[in-house]
């Protein structure tokens, strides 16, 4: 992900998806879904999609529900509840199809780009579980599409093997874990910072990058980098990936008759899958995970959407994902996404969106262009390298070459008186002779190494040319019947099309009456279509509905979490401490929290000195003694005592006068007598005297003001304030204002509460948060 000079013109090049479904796992399949599938008629293409009420969906258990047409690449979901989806893609795989027919068909013709110089992509998508790791590393008996795209380069580099052409592959492997970017090739997994901006690119400078010999060296590379990625058992995977990977191959061509390098990049992304926490079953560690994958693939989808949309702002900084994937979305390279689905009917709704956000991403353009001589090429750094270090060994040996001659010029001229000198001076030459020789051999090993690490073909035998050309006929004919097997899928989708329409077109009616009814059929048809998009409509409505859900739900979890580490927080950590924790501020560019330095400024610790009076003490003659400072109104964070429980005692009212007729009345109560019922008279009487107990209380208590202090102290750029008590529709939390932290404050002023006043639900706010805070003045 090095930064890279981007030319100005390219030519449009859609994404292209691929959806592939697994088979049902042994758990899906010991719930019954298997047999009633077993059970269901078969039914030819057409006949499927026109039924509505076919005989399948008699069938009230469990069912697989999808049907992979591979011929037309499309993918039909039955829906138990309506019409059936069709949704159709550049080719879509069922579970027999193996992950070698996926790579020829789709994956060989992009690597083949990577190879001539172009930008590649290959990501794969979908719900946990669903064999995104599967399609895309594999295991060792099925090979993944990772190393066979190394073995694919290979095969190139040895089969235009020329000493003309001369080759570098480097690897460099990354995971997103948390939001943080960690380098899976450096002993510690250092994390990584990605610079850059929207318009230029993202790129991560300082990642590891190792040079390979082989195809089997770089499968070494991705097994070491797989040992320290993150991945941890769920309900629904044994062994779920709990972070988004990156490979990257970065491979440079030399030519040297044209003097010119071409640099190919490709980027092999095994995504982190979407999980809903209720199906997962995931603890407090494994929620944090959760809850930071489905955010960035919550991003990723949101880019997805703003591209196929052609929406003029693409939010590729809402994630780091979004930032390392923005070249293969939107950017020069070229892409293939393949969405990941499962064919159980328990996954129905995470199925759809799969297939809705791989429906979506089909219409995202790229703009490929080939990298010629770019400015950070390492080949041409290390051709610059060994050239140097050559020229420096020529010239030390030429110096070698005079120092030898030098003392036997010498020896015939001098007298011999002076021989025991010269015997010095001649050890001493031939040590520095010694010395620079071993420089030298020095130099020779480092350019060795270089050149090791440039591959260059030698010519070689008859025999092997053979081979090789035979190699890249078959390569070549695979790229043709791939390209032939795409242009069927096409042909197949648009007769469906035509059909379709030249159906309704070339009709002919004999009688007034066909016509009629043939239109009627028509505008059944259309109405049909209509329920359909209204239905759709409704679904995603519902969708969108059930992830906010769990997001909450998510939000409602993480948020107990934290209380619980606060409140531990709050026990052992001194006041003082706590103070700085609010001063800590998020540094975005070098990913890590700072402490800004004092800057004198902070209205609490920055107290005007005392000008030879008496310094006030308490708030009000602070205010009285300054009046400037009345209006600063600065709000302290730390929330009153609580109000008391018990109503405050207040001796009783003094007797009313006599009243002329004799009459016996009860005793009038105080307000300490607990447990008694009190009469309408009583509480009549009572009324004007009594205090009234703070209604914020009752109906916050402590937990808004709480939650204030842990919002903030967790992002102390935004002010969140939450109450805990549950609505009646039972959803736990609810915010009742957001505004901007004020910058070097640990306290608020009164101009951001009046932008909280401003806000949504601000009387809300008023009423029952503010009069909890405390004003210092
Ligand atoms: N096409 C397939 N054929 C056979 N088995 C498959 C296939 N796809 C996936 N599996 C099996 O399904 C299980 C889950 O696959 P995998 O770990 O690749 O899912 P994932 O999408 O990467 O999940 P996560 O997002 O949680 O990492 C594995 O046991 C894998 O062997």
């Amino acid at each position: 992900m090095e930064k890279s000079a981007r030319p100005r013109t390219a030519l449009n090049e859609c994404v292209k998806v691929v959806v592939r479904c697994r088979p049902l796992s042994d758990k899906e399949k010991n719930e019954g879904h298997d047999e009633v599938r077993k059970a269901r008629p078969e039914q030819k293409w057409y006949e499927r999609l026109s039924t509505k009420n076919s005989d399948y969906k008699k069938h009230s258990a469990p069912l697989q529900v999808v049907k992979v047409w591979a011929e037309r690449g499309a993918v039909q979901v039955y829906n138990p509840k309506g019409e059936d989806k069709l949704f159709t893609y550049d080719a879509a795989y069922d579970c027999t199809a193996d992950t070698q027919t996926i790579y020829d068909e789709m994956v060989r013709p992009l690597v083949a780009s990577v190879l001539d110089g172009f930008n590649g992509c290959v990501f794969a998508y979908g719900q946990t579980g669903t064999g995104k790791t599967h399609t895309m590393e594999g295991t060792p008996q099925h090979e993944g599409i990772i190393p066979r795209a190394f073995r694919h380069i290979w095969a190139h580099i040895e089969n235009t093997a020329s000493p003309d052409v001369t080759h570098l592959v480097s690897c460099s492997y990354v995971e997103l874990y948390l939001e943080d970017i960690r380098d899976l090739l450096s002993k510690d997994c250092k994390k990584l910072t990605i610079r850059g901006q929207e318009l230029n690119g993202f790129y991560i400078p300082e990642m590891t990058s190792v040079v390979c010999k082989s195809a089997a060296e770089m499968v070494r590379v991705m097994a070491s980098g797989n040992k320290h990625r993150a991945a941890a058992r769920t309900d629904m995977n044994e062994h779920s990936s709990r972070s988004h990977a990156v490979f990257l191959v970065t491979l440079e061509t030399a030519h040297r008759a044209t003097n010119r390098i071409r640099v190919g990049k490709l980027n092999l992304v095994d995504l982190a899958g979407s999980e809903r926490q209720r199906k997962t079953g995931a603890g407090a560690e494994r929620l944090r995970e959760a809850a930071r994958i489905n955010q960035a693939l919550s991003s990723l989808g949101n880019v997805i959407s703003a591209l196929a949309e052609n929406s003029p702002h693409v939010p590729y900084r809402d994630s780091k994902l979004t930032r390392i994937l923005q070249d293969s979305l939107g950017g020069n390279s070229k892409t293939i996404m393949i969405a990941n689905i499962g064919p159980a009917s328990y996954n129905y709704d995470e199925t759809i969106t799969t297939l809705r956000y791989a429906h979506r991403a089909k219409a995202i353009k790229n703009k490929p262009v080939r990298n010629e001589d770019p400015k950070d090429a390492k080949l041409r750094e290390y051709q610059a390298e060994i050239e140097r270090l050559r020229t420096l060994i020529e010239r030390r040996k030429a110096a070698e070459r005079r120092k030898k001659n030098r003392p036997q010029r010498r020896n015939r001229a001098e007298s011999e008186e002076d021989t025991t000198s010269i015997e010095n001076e001649h050890i001493l030459a031939e040590s520095t002779i010694e010395q620079e020789k071993n420089k030298t051999e020095e130099l020779e090993s480092q350019i060795k190494a270089l050149e090791e690490r440039l591959v260059q073909g030698g010519g070689g035998k008859d025999l092997i040319n053979n081979l090789n050309e035979t190699q890249q006929i078959l390569e070549q004919r695979n790229l043709e019947i791939a390209e032939r097997k795409k242009r069927e899928v096409e042909m197949q989708q648009k007769i469906d099309l035509e059909e379709e329409t030249t159906a309704i077109v070339t009709n002919t009616f004999a009688t007034l009456q066909q016509e009629v009814d043939h239109k009627t059929q028509r505008l059944k048809k259309c109405l049909s279509k209509y329920a359909c998009l209204r239905e759709e409509g409704v679904e995603q409505r519902e969708a969108h509905d059930a992830e906010r859900r769990e997001h909450e739900a998510l939000h409602a979890a993480l948020l107990a979490e934290l209380r619980r580490r606060l409140l531990l927080a709050d026990s052992f950590v001194p006041e003082a401490g706590r103070a700085t924790v609010l001063r800590l501020r998020y540094n975005d560019d070098t990913d890590s929290w700072e402490l800004p330095a004092h800057s004198g400024a902070e209205p609490l610790t920055a107290r005007p000195v005392a000008s030879g009076a008496r310094r006030p003490t308490c708030a009000l003659a602070l205010a009285a003694a300054e009046p400037r400072r009345r209006s600063h109104n600065l709000l302290d964070l730390r929330p009153l005592p609580l109000p008391p429980t018990a109503r405050r005692h207040l001796p009783p009212p003094a007797p009313a006068p006599a009243p002329p007729a004799p009459r016996t009345h009860a005793p009038l109560k105080s307000l300490e007598m607990v447990g008694r019922k009190e009469s309408a008279v009583d509480r009549g009487r009572l009324s004007t005297a009594r205090p009234r107990a703070p209604s914020a209380h009752h109906r916050l208590g402590t937990a808004g003001v709480r939650q204030f202090y842990f919002a903030s102290t967790l992002r102390p750029s935004k002010l969140v304030i939450l109450d805990s008590r549950r609505r009646k529709d039972g959803r736990p939390n609810r915010m009742y204002g957001r505004t901007d932290w004020p910058d070097g404050q640990n306290s608020l002023t009164c101009g951001s509460i009046n932008r909280i006043d401003r806000c949504k639900r601000a009387r809300a706010f008023r009423t029952s948060v503010r009069p909890y805070f405390r004003t210092s003045v």
